[in-house]
């Protein structure tokens, strides 16, 4: 029972076939839901549901034997108490429209995915609001590399949602041995969190292939929880969140592992193989891509400072070469360390003061 004084979920749907939704929908079966899931594909889904395996997406992986996969979206969804929506960015709302008509107020929606739609800027647990009649959104964040929570790593992550009901179905839905989920009541800033993050495994990727060091990524990834925090902060959201596994947790997995499907795309196109090539040949979504973009533009519009997030986006579409990603950091003004302690223009006075000083000493 939760704080509604309903039973924990025990029908149990997954959207999206790829390796996240595979891994999540195994491990609420393990738990004893009936956990249907849908995808295109039918002959994944008949593999799934006859030998236990989604051979595209996680070949290793034996899958839970009583879960069930379909290509019919009505027959998965019917009397779901639950979705998990597993679907990249870029075809979320156009799945959600799909699903619609079998989509009830009382059913809870959690998005697992890490992007934002490129015509709008939303956060897909936004597009939920405006798509679906559920009084239940929540999103599932953090440090979590589907084929590792597969193969049953020990890991965490965050369901976010300003609604009690929805955290505890999540948690009693998801929780296991292996996997344990925290809570929080800032879904836009888990949300974000674990959309920004991807950019910077890009950025992380393309260092170390250039044989970059741990000097290097260290300063790289705490630099960009400034950046990511600095955004946040000017999109009305609280920067505390980026403390937690879906901010600074997020981003040292995805900084630190080749398993990474942005890191990966980073460290392609650092070894000088062409973006397209690079995501061609990764064969699946890479969110950071197509968010490096999204944020430049909004940052330039806005006039957020992101150094970072700034260079990446040059490399990657204006041919800038990988080696001048970091040069806008580098040679900007002298700056604070963490910015809610000094702020970056206090950091910057003090320059000025200095220089002021000398020129006065000089003449
Ligand atoms: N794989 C991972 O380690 C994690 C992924 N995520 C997020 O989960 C989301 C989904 O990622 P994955 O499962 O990893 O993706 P994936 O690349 O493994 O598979 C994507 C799935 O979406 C399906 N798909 C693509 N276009 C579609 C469309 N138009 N209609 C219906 N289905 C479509 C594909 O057929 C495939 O089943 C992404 O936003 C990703 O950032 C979040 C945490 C971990
Ligand atoms: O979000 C993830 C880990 O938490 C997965 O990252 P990639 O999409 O870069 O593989």
């Amino acid at each position: 029972m939760n704080e509604e004084g309903r039973p924990a979920p025990g029908r149990i749907a997954v959207l999206g076939g790829g390796s996240f939704g595979t891994a999540l929908a195994s491990i609420a079966a393990t738990k004893g839901a009936r956990v249907r899931q849908w995808m295109r594909d039918a002959a994944l889904a008949d593999e799934i549901t006859a030998r236990h395996h989604n051979s595209r997406y996680l070949p290793d992986i034996e899958l839970h034997e009583s879960l069930r996969a379909s290509t019919c979206m009505q027959w998965v969804l019917e009397d779901a108490e639950l979705v998990l929506i597993a679907i990249p960015s870029g075809h979320f709302r156009t799945v959600v429209r799909q699903a619609r008509p079998w989509l009830k107020a009382d059913q809870v929606l959690l998005s697992t995915t890490k992007g934002i739609e490129e015509s709008t800027f939303s956060l897909m647990s936004e597009i939920l609001v405006e798509e679906t009649p559920s009084r239940h959104i929540g999103v599932l964040s953090g440090p979590n590399l589907a084929s590792e929570l597969a193969a049953r790593h020990v890991t965490a992550t965050v369901v976010a949602s300003d609604d009690g009901y929805t955290r505890a179905a999540a948690q009693a839905s998801l929780s296991c041995d292996y996997f344990r989920v925290y809570a929080s009541n800032d879904r836009y800033g888990a949300e974000l969190g674990g959309a920004l993050k991807n950019i910077y495994a890009i950025g992380v990727g393309m260092a170390a292939a250039m044989g970059m060091g741990a000097n290097t990524k260290s300063m790289l990834i705490t630099r960009a929880l400034a950046e990511m925090s600095r955004f946040a902060v000017n999109l009305g959201a609280s920067p505390l969140t980026f403390l937690g596994l879906a901010g600074v947790g997020d981003l040292i997995v995805t900084c630190s592992s080749e398993l990474s499907r942005n890191y990966r795309i980073g460290f392609a196109v650092g070894q000088g193989v062409a973006l397209e090539d690079a995501v061609a040949s990764l064969g699946q979504v890479a969110e950071g891509v197509n968010t490096v973009r999204l944020v430049h533009e909004r940052a330039e519009r806005e006039g957020i400072y992101m150094p970072l997030a700034s260079g990446l986006y040059h490399v990657l579409f204006n041919g800038v070469p990988p080696s001048e990603m970091g040069l806008s950091l580098m040679r900007s003004e002298h700056s604070s360390d963490v910015e809610f302690t000094l702020s970056r223009q206090d950091a910057q006075r003090d320059h000025h003061t200095l220089s002021k000083t000398n020129q006065e000493s000089r003449s």
